[in-house]
């Protein structure tokens, strides 16, 4: 079984900006009939508490000035809805025009857990799920693909498994700055989170939106990365370095991670079309493998750079992709922001 990981993103939009003074947790339906209220309390399985705990400490001591208020988006703009075509489930769009750059929801997880728990003790910890937390995660979609099917049989299936895979984002944890003195709590590498609202956005490989955890308020933050307009389907990227791949071994990925077949608009265009885009993304592999050892000089890695972002703007790709190697993603988003301090508004494409 897989999951959402944020791979790279975890790693290069962290953001340690520690507050903590205000509630934690938020009810996202505050004024908003679409989504659904998130728990007052994530629900966490107990090898993970210490871990999570310590994490909100370091946060709460580091920075008492900083602003909570504006990491709370008190009405998101989006409405969740059922899709009739092209494939049917629920879906998120916006309820009002949407700009570049605006963070469209900040939500705290519902459920955590770390994969390979045993089927008794998933099953001791879903069994003490408050009736509020039952609701919302049962109201989730579930896999019903064989691969997720046959999946059953193995000792770490519970009856929540099908709707945590289809659901469940899996992150990079970061390091602690530990508040104790020679006290590890344990440091598993890697959680999967469950979000009440943010799980009902559906994936694209021309995602509308990317999206962040913000460790220090234990919050997934959606951004949209280019303007969307009233009623338009808000979407981000389920797997990382999906922008290098072609249609084909895109699709058999999200296939065999996810168990849907994608039909996001690029992947159900024209042959023709998919062509193109499958050509600018071989191009977008060979120049990014370029950026790696490869002993170019200031100018020539501006010069990569530079084909980089030209190729990701034909593409119509706006979030900031995750190449194979995680140090050219980091360098690519440094690039892409600096570059962005010589531009004036509305001139970058
Ligand atoms: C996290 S949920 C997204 C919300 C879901 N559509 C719902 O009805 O609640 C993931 C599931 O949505 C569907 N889905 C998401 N993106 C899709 C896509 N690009 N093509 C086809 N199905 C997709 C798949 O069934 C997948 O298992």
């Amino acid at each position: 079984m897989s999951f959402f990981r944020s791979g790279v993103r975890s790693g290069v939009f962290n953001r340690f900006r520690f507050a903590g003074r205000r509630s934690l947790f938020f009810n996202a339906a505050a004024s908003s009939t679409q989504l659904v209220g998130s728990s007052s309390m994530p629900h966490i399985v107990p090898s993970l508490i210490p871990y999570i705990m310590a994490l909100l400490l370091a946060s709460a001591n580091d920075n008492e000035n900083c602003d909570d208020m504006e990491h709370i988006v008190a009405s998101p703009p989006l409405e969740v809805y059922s899709r009739q075509t092209p494939n049917a489930g629920m879906a998120v769009k916006a309820s009002r025009d949407i700009r570049r750059g605006e963070l469209l929801i900040s939500e705290h997880p519902l459920l955590i857990w770390q994969e390979g728990m045993s089927k008794t003790d998933l099953r001791q910890w879903t069994d003490q799920l408050t009736p509020s937390a039952r609701k919302a995660l049962f109201s989730l979609s579930q896999r019903s693909d064989a691969l997720a099917i046959e999946a059953e049989d193995k000792d770490n299936v519970d009856e929540t498994a099908r709707i945590r895979s289809a659901n469940g984002f899996e992150l990079e944890l970061p390091a602690i700055p530990l508040p104790f003195n020679g006290r590890l709590p344990p440091q598993p590498s890697y959680a999967s989170f469950l979000f009440a609202n943010i799980s009902r956005i559906n994936h694209s490989c021309l995602p509308s939106c990317g999206h962040a955890m913000d460790w220090s308020r234990l919050r997934l933050e959606v951004f949209a990365m280019r303007d969307i307009q009233q009623g338009e389907d808000i979407s981000i990227e389920y797997i990382p370095q999906l922008i290098t791949l072609p249609s084909q071994e895109r699709k058999d990925k999200l296939k065999s991670t996810f168990g849907f077949d994608c039909a996001c608009a690029l992947c159900s265009s024209s042959p023709d079309v998919l062509q193109q885009s499958d050509k600018r993304r071989e191009q977008l592999k060979v120049s990014s493998r370029s950026l790696f050892g490869a002993g170019l000089n200031r100018q020539q890695m501006i010069g990569e750079m530079e084909r980089i972002r030209t190729i990701l703007s034909d593409e119509g790709y706006n979030v900031l992709p995750e190449f194979e190697q995680e140090n050219v993603s980091k360098a690519y988003a440094m690039f892409v922001q600096m570059r962005g301090n010589y531009i004036k508004d509305g001139e970058d494409r």
